[in-house]
């Protein structure tokens, strides 16, 4: 299987780097200056699951046709921001043809549609990670701890397809821990309940969840918050179990966790933020169900603030 990566940066940089690591068919999509820092470094991983310093194939999006026509690409596996998802699928296009599928690994789900008409849905398979990760000043990926897993999976029938076979299978040989999903469109909705608490919890609070739960008023904070996001999902057709419902409240309420969203990573240091993608998109969500979801409104007021505060300087 032929892959390409598109982004390495937190996420693609691990996974992408993980399966090239282990001999997978890798070649990242990245910019000019990512791409001399490749040249000059190779790929640099720091994790608690092992270092690793290892020269990487990689194309900026000018030498991508010339590439791809020469030798298609299988699978795309998409890790850029929601904010530059236009960008990645002009970048990507000449690497997408007829058999090949794009596996996204964005937070959220507002970036299906506009890959979906894009590349059509066929071509599109559900994806999420679970990581805490990030690039680093010198461009080493530095992950920051357990877990440092990906789940994925057919959006329609059938569930059981050779390429999400194919693409497990070079996860085990990575031993990268994955999910393949017969159920996607569950496990969407599991992690962005989670996510979309985590995220509004810790970007409002400019806390980890261990300070949060430690204020007063504060595990109601994040109960109330979850509670809000369950609501959506149970309007939306996706109710979450209760074994699932009782993991994420156990993480998102643990005493002394220093657990934070990247969102909050990425707003500690003043870089745009996917609060449209994640916190916006449930409050649309939940207004377009008829509900008030005031809290997850005040984190969405919030992010929206702070956006409109670093555009202007
Ligand atoms: N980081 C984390 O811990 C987690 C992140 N996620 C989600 O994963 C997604 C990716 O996040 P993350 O990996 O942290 O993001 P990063 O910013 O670390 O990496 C994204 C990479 O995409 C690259 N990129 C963007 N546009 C283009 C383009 N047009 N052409 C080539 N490269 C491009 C960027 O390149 P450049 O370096 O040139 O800017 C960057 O390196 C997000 O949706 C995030 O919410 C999910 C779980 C955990
Ligand atoms: C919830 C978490 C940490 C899982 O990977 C995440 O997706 C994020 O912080 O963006």
């Amino acid at each position: 299987m032929r892959i390409l990566v598109l982004g390495a940066g937190g996420t693609g940089g691990y996974f992408g780097g993980r399966l090239a690591q282990s001999g997978a068919n890798v070649t990242f999509l990245v910019r000019p200056a990512r791409a001399a820092q490749l040249d000059a470094n190779g790929l640099q991983i720091r994790s608690p699951l092992g270092d690793a310093d290892f020269p990487v194939a990689h194309v900026t999006a000018d030498a991508l046709p010339a590439l791809a026509q020469a030798r298609p690409f299988d699978t795309v596996l998409l890790s850029c921001k929601a904010y530059d998802l236009d960008s990645s699928m002009d970048a990507i296009a000449p690497a997408v043809g007829g058999d090949t599928w794009v596996l996204p690994i964005l937070n959220g789900l507002r970036h299906y549609a506009p890959l979906d008409e894009r590349f059509g849905a066929r071509n599109v398979v559900g994806g999420l990670c679970f990581i805490s990760a990030m690039k680093g000043a010198d461009g080493e990926v530095r992950h920051l701890g357990q877990p440092a897993s990906i789940t994925f999976g057919e959006r329609s029938e059938p569930a059981d397809s050779e390429r999400t076979a194919a693409f497990a299978a070079l996860c085990s040989a990575a031993n990268i821990d994955h999910v393949r999903s017969m159920r996607i469109a569950r496990e969407q909705w599991t992690k962005f309940t989670f996510l979309a608490t985590l995220a509004a919890a810790t970007c409002t609070m400019r806390a980890p969840i261990g300070h949060i739960v430690a204020a007063q008023g504060g595990d109601a904070f994040v109960r109330g918050l979850y509670a809000e996001c369950l609501a959506v999902a149970q309007a939306e057709g996706e109710p979450i179990d209760a074994k699932a419902q009782e993991t994420a409240l156990a993480t998102l309420t643990a005493p002394g966790s220093p657990l934070k969203a990247s969102m909050l990573r990425d707003l500690e240091a003043g870089q745009p933020v996917e609060a449209m993608q994640i916190v916006g998109d449930m409050v649309l969500r939940a207004r377009a169900a008829g509900m008030e979801a005031p809290l997850l409104s005040a984190a969405w007021v919030h992010l929206q603030a702070y956006e409109a505060g670093r555009i202007a300087g």
